[in-house]
């Protein structure tokens, strides 16, 4: 294992008030996999990230990082892992060559392996071109891509990275995506955090769902959405909602029926429900409710995705939430 934590949390003391951002963690990282940590903002996941990364104490728990005590060895914990924040940390006035070379000094590489390093990692994200320009002229993406070939330039075995595409354009995205996968092929676990859906579960070998500090899922993205199991159908219903949940509930074949809150706007509430065979058993569902006199105002029927995997753990949509 790459990571493991036991029962890490964090306790901010903010103005007298306590935040419990992190509570009681519970993590592993295998070797060479792309992890990701998934929730909606002020989750925990940069707290999370930040004290994985040495950044920041926890206020309790354990958790050893590539082999080293993260309390008691934070410094070789430092050593072999890279780290690329929110912000990202290029400074304008230098080159993208220039602050290659000042990352390889800074971790003690010597200057020779610094000057061949920096030319491997321009190439690796195409940043060749623009290697000997102020880095305040690159575009969003390649600021981007700059700050991740600093993070791996000392060749960490993990690499942390917070929300890696928030801001980027849709292509910029899309080639963020590539490198991160590349990044993979040549051996490089990868610990990244975003409130992406999608993101998660195209990139990610494994993910674990964060909600108020806790882990409330974890596993693949298929085994993640194969536990919500079956289909979902979703029907709006504009009146009668609680009956309508009686109704349909009764069914044998609805294995779970859940109400949202009705629309402040429509007054439609959405009724979800897991079944095994959808396209089945939809027609039955309508003509249940049409003997009720219960007209639907929309309906929708889809596999389960990881926002459906939120929504059963937590009630809330993570649309809704970001
Ligand atoms: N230094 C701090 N002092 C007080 N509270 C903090 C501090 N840092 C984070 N928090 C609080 O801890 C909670 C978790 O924040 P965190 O930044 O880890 O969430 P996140 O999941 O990364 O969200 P985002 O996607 O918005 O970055 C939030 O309620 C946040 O306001």
């Amino acid at each position: 294992m790459l990571i493991e934590t036991k029962g890490l949390k964090k306790t901010f003391k903010s103005r007298g008030k306590e935040v419990e951002a992190v509570r009681g963690v519970d993590l592993a990282v295998k070797e060479g996999e792309v992890f990701g940590l998934l929730g909606p903002n002020g989750a925990g996941k940069t707290t999370t990230m930040r004290m994985l990364s040495t950044l920041i104490e926890p206020t309790e728990g354990h958790a050893v990082v590539c082999g080293h005590d993260l309390a008691k060895e934070s410094a070789k914990v430092r050593r072999d892992i890279g780290y690329v924040g929110q912000e990202g940390g290029t400074w304008g006035e230098v080159t993208a060559r220039e602050e290659l070379v000042m990352q390889g000094r800074l971790y003690g590489m010597s200057k020779k392996r610094t000057q061949q390093r920096a030319l491997e990692v321009l190439a690796a994200f195409q940043l060749e071109d623009y290697a000997d320009r102020t880095v305040k002229t690159y575009s969003g993406g390649q600021k981007r891509r700059l700050d991740i070939a600093l993070g791996v330039m000392h060749e960490p075995k993990l690499l942390f990275l917070d929300e890696p595409t928030t801001g980027l354009d849709p292509q910029s995205r899309a080639h963020m995506w590539d490198e991160v996968r590349a990044l993979r092929e040549r051996g490089t676990a990868i610990f990244l955090t975003t409130h992406y859906l999608d993101e998660a579960d195209a990139l990610c070998d494994r993910l674990a769902i964060i909600d108020h500090g806790e882990i409330v899922a974890e596993g693949t993205p298929l085994d993640l959405k194969k536990a919500v199991a079956g289909d979902v159908v979703a029907i709006g219903v504009a009146a009668q909602s609680a009956e309508a949940v009686a109704l349909l509930g009764a069914k044998d074949f609805v294995r779970e029926i859940e109400s949202g809150e009705p629309d402040p706007a429509t007054g439609i509430a959405l009724l979800r429900m897991y079944v095994d065979d959808g396209a089945a058993a939809l027609p039955e569902l309508l003509r249940a409710l049409d003997a009720e006199d219960i007209s639907p105002a929309s309906i929708e029927l889809h596999r389960p995705s990881l926002d459906d995997v939120f929504l059963k753990q937590t009630g809330r949509s993570l649309r809704e939430e970001n």
